[in-house]
């Protein structure tokens, strides 16, 4: 590994203990390619972390967990801030870029409860707790007799919550709770037949300042091609569908013997309609196939669903 002649990196995360945990696994990664680099972590909280009472869709507005970490790139104060794929809106602002992509964790969806192995052995009218409008759409949509109820907070949070019996079962994803140490406590690794994971789920990303070659030399290593190629599919499915991360959508891109298979649904949050479909190409096409998918999507009833909301 070479390095480079910056003598310092700061990283802004938030502060939550899964971005914590995130953010601590790029400082390492970093240090190891870059023995004489110090490099520090500048935690931050975020208006998505302070307000907890309502549902992430309710609160609105994109970015709500990136905000305050651009904020930091901006004034000087951080070099870099580590993000979850999942919370990066679709389109960034002009000032940052985004070129960096861990190989990342798991991409789906766990079923956790106390008393039930997976959503098809949970009784008629269940109580199942999830914040999330597009884990909503798709278990309603296979199981329309469920309770499906608001689910907010970190992941400690949320399991306290499932203990205390608020709940009969709830969805996290695999990937958060693999990182926290708490992988048994997923009952079921969902299926993406069952529940379509979210855009970028499981993967870490590294934003800077556009045009900071020293910070983006500084993080190249980094990068995974593959996961680099199946975001870029996800992410275009968002781009032409919304641009938002909080909407019922879903996108998972999986590379097969080569080619790109890329799947994608949007639902409506009551279970009532799921749009879903699936196309697969070459990789060096990853954007093209996501952007037509959402076309498809579209034509197929996917704009009224979301004009609804
Ligand atoms: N919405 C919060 C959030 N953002 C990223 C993850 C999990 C880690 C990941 O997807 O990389 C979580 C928690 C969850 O959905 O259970």
């Amino acid at each position: 590994m070479t390095d480079t002649p910056t003598a310092r990196l700061r990283i802004a995360t938030r502060k939550s203990e899964l971005a914590m945990w995130q953010a601590r696994d790029v400082q390492q990664r970093l240090q190891a390619a870059h023995p004489a680099m110090t490099i520090s972590l500048v935690p931050l909280s975020t208006r998505g972390d302070r307000i907890t009472d309502r549902p992430l869709a309710a609160i609105g507005g994109k970015g709500l967990f990136l905000k305050e970490l651009e904020q930091a790139l901006l004034t000087g104060e951080a070099d870099i801030a580590v993000h979850s794929m999942k919370d990066v809106p679709a389109e960034l602002e002009p000032e940052f870029d985004l070129p960096v992509v861990l190989a990342g964790g798991s991409p789906f969806d766990a079923f956790v409860s106390n008393r039930f192995d997976s959503p098809a052995d949970l009784p008629a009218g269940a109580r199942l707790g999830t914040s999330s409008l597009r884990r909503a759409a798709q278990l309603k949509h296979h199981r329309p007799d469920l309770d499906v109820a608001s689910l907010r907070g970190n992941v400690g949070t949320r399991l306290g919550k499932l203990d205390a019996g608020e709940f009969d079962a709830i969805v996290l994803a695999c990937a958060g709770l693999e990182r926290l140490g708490m992988a048994d406590r997923i009952r079921q690794q969902m299926p993406p037949e069952v529940c379509l994971p979210a855009i970028g789920q499981g993967v870490m990303g590294i934003e800077i300042r556009a045009g900071d070659l020293v910070a983006a030399e500084a993080i190249a290593a980094l990068n995974d091609v593959d996961t680099h190629v199946r975001v870029t599919a996800e992410r275009a499915v968002n781009a032409r569908l919304a641009g938002s991360c909080h909407l019922p959508i879903a996108a998972f891109a999986e590379l097969e013997a080569g080619q790109l298979r890329l799947r994608a649904c949007v639902g409506a949050p009551d279970g009532s309609q799921l749009v879903a479909d699936e196309t697969t190409g070459p990789t060096d096409q990853a954007a093209a196939l996501g952007t037509a998918l959402a076309e498809r999507l579209l034509a197929a009833g996917a704009d009224r669903i979301l004009a609804a909301l």
